[in-house]
């Protein structure tokens, strides 16, 4: 397996007076796409959050790169190399595409040779480049949203719930952007409940319950056993999504 580039050791979080996760162990190998499943509530988006700075991490440490990140400020995180699509997105819908990406360059003018590899990976993106952002399909703006986030270099990507609400074909063209991603060997962590899509794109994968991660291994594992994904997800026959 690849070396971690991401590392959670015991992470609990706690949002408001709530204890949310209780103590996440959790390894993201550079150059792979790794897929963090789970039912419902089980405290993926949370754990997301949590790499981002954006919950109180009561014990135990966030390690990117080798280096503690626990508790640092979002922003810090993010210029640290990791970027985040929450599963809201975070687009302008009133601003056209251009302008969106215009604004995600944060760091200066949008370089010419890397809006074209994003117009490689996302078509649409390019079609639609003065339409405004809200105007896009779901999927479309799926690929805004994850078209910001990659506009300048990072290390790491994290994703929350892409196909969420998005219909069969979109979901296809979704798989096939992020195919195109994992064949520039972009560090993705990907949370995910579609198991089809999981399964089609993840290389490792880990799964929580109740606020920790319960299972983790290589994706094909988890894929070829029907057993451990009826005992982990519920998935069961005819419930593959
Ligand atoms: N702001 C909040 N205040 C209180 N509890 C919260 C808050 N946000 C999340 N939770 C709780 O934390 C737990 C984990 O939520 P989280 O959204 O991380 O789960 P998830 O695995 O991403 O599920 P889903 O797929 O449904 O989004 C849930 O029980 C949820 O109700």
């Amino acid at each position: 397996m690849a070396e971690s580039i991401l590392s959670l050791s015991g992470v609990r979080a706690d949002i408001d007076q709530y204890h949310i996760l209780h103590g996440v162990d959790l390894e993201v190998p550079a150059g792979e796409l790794t897929v963090l499943l789970g039912r419902n509530g089980a405290g993926k988006s949370t754990t997301l959050r949590t790499i981002m700075g954006l919950t109180t991490v009561t014990q135990g440490k966030v390690r990117f790169r080798g280096e503690d990140i626990t508790g640092q400020p979002t922003p810090r995180i993010a210029r640290k190399g990791i970027a985040f699509v929450p599963e809201n997105m975070g687009i302008f819908s009133l601003l056209t595409v251009r302008e969106n990406m215009v604004l995600a360059a944060v760091d200066g003018p949008m370089d010419p040779a890397r809006l074209d590899w994003v117009f490689d990976l996302f078509p649409p993106l390019k079609k639609f480049w003065n339409r405004a952002a809200g105007n896009l399909s779901g999927g479309q703006k799926q690929m805004l949203a994850i078209a910001r986030a990659i506009i300048e270099p990072r290390e790491l990507l994290l994703v929350d719930e892409p196909t969420k609400g998005l219909a069969p074909a979109i979901i296809n063209d979704l798989a096939g952007a992020f195919e195109q991603l994992k064949q520039q060997q972009v560090t993705v962590l990907l949370v995910e409940q579609n198991f089809n899509f999981s399964r089609r794109l993840g290389q490792s994968a880990a799964v929580m319950n109740d606020g920790g991660v319960v299972w983790s291994g290589q994706m094909t594992e988890l894929a070829d056993n029907d057993d451990l994904q009826h005992e982990l997800l519920g998935l069961g026959l005819g419930e593959h999504q």
